[in-house]
């Protein structure tokens, strides 16, 4: 408690009700994601982890409710105040997201040239930086998204995602569609990122492995709210039926083993 108490929270979320027309998706929904860590972020299919996610970035309209984002009620902020915090905020959408009729380095130049004023020459050098901080070989600059293989085209998003050297970033998914071996290397790849560029990562996913790796806390969506959020131990030990589904099924059992859960129970 106190620990949380200490921590700067770079997210807050209080009281948040999002709808369509008449079904209700967040339904006072309060969230707090603390500066430098990862942020799991789960729910079962459809319960709107995505809508949320849109919505704290300003691109599905709240209800009511309220979003802080670095200490700043984002309602209560100036366009140009609005823009800062954009400029500090870096986007990995689900399946990549990069435009098809543009090369990976045109990609990766987007929010530069949306938010920066840099000659061609610095845009080129700063793309290819973060081209291969992500660990694409360099000639993968001048590929098309077509060109590419799942698991680059996922490196060139975060490549894009990096572009402003944000200090907070959005994943949606990020592992989704890879198979197992390029998933563990892209949650090493988060991972490595996280501590070396000190970034807050907010991560919705599906995949038991990234939790278990990469994520210091994980927070659980259930019927319009957060049912539960903490460290895994604090999430293994809930006795809410959707956790104890989620994270003591089958496959959760394959990857922790029994005695590690019992453990966690105890
Ligand atoms: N623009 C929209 N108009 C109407 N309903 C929407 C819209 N966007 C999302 N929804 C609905 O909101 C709910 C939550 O959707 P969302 O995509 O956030 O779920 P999710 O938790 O991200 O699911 P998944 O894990 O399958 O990606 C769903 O019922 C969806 O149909």
């Amino acid at each position: 408690m106190s620990e949380a108490l200490d921590r700067e929270v770079i997210i807050r979320v209080r009281d948040l009700v999002v709808g369509f027309g008449d079904k209700l998706v967040m339904k006072g929904l309060d969230l707090d994601v603390y500066k430098g860590e990862v942020l799991g972020f789960v729910g079962g299919s459809g319960t709107g982890k995505s809508v949320l996610t849109r919505t704290i970035l300003g691109l599905v309209r709240k209800r009511s409710g309220r979003i802080e984002m670095f200490g700043s009620d984002i309602d209560r902020i100036s366009v140009k105040a609005r823009a800062l915090i954009e400029r500090r905020i870096g986007v990995m959408f689900q399946q990549g997201a990069l435009f098809s009729g543009l090369t990976v380095k045109q990609n990766v130049q987007v929010p530069m040239r949306e938010h920066l004023t840099l000659s061609p020459r610095l845009m080129d050098e700063l793309a290819l930086l973060k081209i291969e901080l992500v660990g694409l070989p360099r000639d993968a600059a001048e590929k098309y998204p077509s060109e590419l293989s799942g698991g680059m085209i996922k490196r060139a998003a975060l490549a894009r995602a990096l572009a402003l050297d944000p200090e907070l970033v959005f994943l949606d998914e990020p592992t989704s569609g890879l198979d197992p071996i390029g998933a563990a290397e892209f949650d090493d790849l988060i991972a490595t990122l996280q501590k070396t560029l000190g970034l807050t990562v907010f991560m919705v996913t599906h995949d038991l492995d990234s939790l278990y790796a990469i994520c210091d806390r994980i927070a659980a969506l259930a019927d319009g709210k957060v049912i539960a959020a903490g460290p895994l131990p604090t999430m293994l030990a809930s006795p809410h039926p959707w956790l104890r589904a989620y994270f003591h099924g089958k496959r959760a059992r394959q990857l922790l083993g029994d005695a590690t859960l019992a453990e966690a129970v105890r």
